[in-house]
């Protein structure tokens, strides 16, 4: 990254950071990372901003690890009730993840602030739907958060949660091929038996574990299993032994759904997915809708267990800004190149295979993905590409050059990109097929339409 003056002051007083973002007040401090309040320059948005130490990070095993996890976890989740990462940028020494700003705090603050430190039922129901939607969501992915605990979901402004704090995710690739996992990781009174004995686990149950820890805690306002010796709290979980919840305020669907998920053994826990069905989500919820919420907020009626599609906003947020292959390490090369098309995918992959037949390359699929070898370019092996849904009518289409050297270095000195001839395809491809065609340095090539 070039040199660029980092932070100056405006006429306010106010930090500016890379002449984007006004640095407002301090929100919290993590091990790693200070937060701050922050206000877009361009369109006066509000956002928080992590602000990471790229030599601690460096310094710390793992951590750059954790922190690209983070990020790449994020960049593929867009659900109401996960935090959305919007933009990450970075200078010599500083990593800036710039973030929906959540105002309430965390729930584990939240919680702390009550009398009874516990909500009744029906809050804790509407806490923990946009929980459970935001898990069914990322485990739909192939994602697993791997820390849930009341202290990684904060709350918006309007009461709504926001799952945060997935550098601990583990991603689909990330799994051994047995497809379960083999680091224990996760905050003891909220990890499952099995990640405590370091099993090898699925992260989605042990999630779901991690969620009926939640939900205990929201109804007994204290933690099921609570011991400094892990050995005897795992001990204790193992055998479910956890002091009753209140025997009045507490209904038995509520009891026996904490109980499901407190399920010391993984093949019979009861999976995130499967809440959506539960009893306990399916009850009357007009009653709610009389009381109101002690978190206040959307009402469960407006949560759907579903994922929601790209938008123009998300499109422009899987810019440039959110690959951090640059941060830590010397940034390899750029060779990749979206579309957003009206076109269905099987007509999409249908031009891409005519326009490449004509510029000598051929088109096989595979596991959903669709690999163009390449033939004409010297080192070039693939091109893979991938297919979002913007809107029911609009696809955004990623295609990348992979594998080989000659995809150029992301300087425009080597003729990489030329050599592959992206203009051509481009070309091939038609304009009505292509509404508007992006590079990936975020510049905006050509456009038709009226997205980006
Ligand atoms: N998007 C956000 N909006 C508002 N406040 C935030 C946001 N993200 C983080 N914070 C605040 O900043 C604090 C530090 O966040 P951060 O994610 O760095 O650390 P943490 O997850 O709390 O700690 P650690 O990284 O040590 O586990 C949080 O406790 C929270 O109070």
């Amino acid at each position: 990254m070039a040199a660029t003056k980092t932070k100056a002051a405006n006429k306010n007083g106010g930090e500016i950071l890379l002449g984007k973002y006004e640095l407002g007040p301090l929100l919290g401090r993590g091990t790693f990372a200070k937060v701050y309040h922050a206000r877009s320059l361009a369109g006066g948005e509000h956002a928080a901003i992590k602000v990471l130490d790229k030599p601690t990070l460096a310094a710390t095993p793992g951590m750059a690890t954790r922190v690209l996890h983070e990020v790449t976890a994020m960049r593929r989740l867009r659900h109401p009730n996960i935090l959305r990462l919007h933009e990450v940028l970075a200078t010599r020494s500083k990593v800036y993840l710039v973030m929906e700003l959540a105002t309430g705090g965390d729930l584990m603050s939240r919680l702390a602030a009550l009398p009874s430190r516990r909500l009744p039922e029906h809050a804790a129901r509407r806490v923990f739907v946009q929980l459970a939607s935001a898990l069914a969501y990322c485990h739909a992915r192939g994602v697993s958060h791997r820390d849930v605990k009341p202290q990684n979901v904060l709350v918006d402004g309007e009461g709504n949660l926001k799952v945060s704090d997935f550098g601990l995710a583990a991603l689909p690739d990330t799994r051994r091929d047995d497809g379960r996992l083999h680091t224990a990781c996760g905050t003891p009174a909220f990890a499952a038996p099995e990640v405590l004995r370091r099993k090898a686990y699925d992260g989605a149950v042990a999630d779901a574990w991690s969620c009926g820890v939640i939900l205990y805690v929201l109804l007994a306002g204290r933690l099921p299993f609570d011991d400094a010796n892990i050995a005897e709290m795992c001990r204790r979980a193992s055998r479910r032994e956890y002091a009753p919840l209140p025997p009045r305020s507490v209904s038995q669907p509520a009891r026996r759904l904490v109980a499901r998920l407190l399920d010391p053994n993984p093949a019979t826990r009861l999976a995130v997915a499967e809440l959506a069905s539960h009893p306990w989500f399916k009850r009357s919820l007009s009653l709610d809708s009389q009381l109101g919420g002690l978190l206040g907020g959307e009402t469960e009626r407006e949560l759907a267990f579903q994922a929601p599609a790209l938008n123009a906003f998300d499109i422009i947020s899987m810019s440039p800004g959110l690959d951090l292959s640059g941060l830590f390490f010397v940034k390899r090369c750029c060779r990749e190149k979206r579309f957003v098309t009206t076109a269905s995918p099987e007509k999409t992959v249908a031009r891409l295979g005519e326009a490449g037949a004509k510029l000598g390359y051929f088109m096989v699929g595979k596991k959903g993905i669709e690999r163009l070898p390449l033939g004409g370019v010297s080192g070039l092996v693939a091109m893979s590409m991938e297919m979002s849904e913007v809107s029911p009518s609009m696809m955004l289409v990623e295609l990348k050059l992979e594998g080989g050297g000659g995809g150029g270095d992301g300087d425009g000195d080597d003729g990489g990109e030329a050599a592959f001839g992206w203009d051509e395809l481009r070309a091939e491809l038609g304009d009505d097929m292509v509404m508007s065609w992006h590079s990936c340095d975020g510049r905006k090539d050509r456009e038709k339409g009226i997205l980006l």
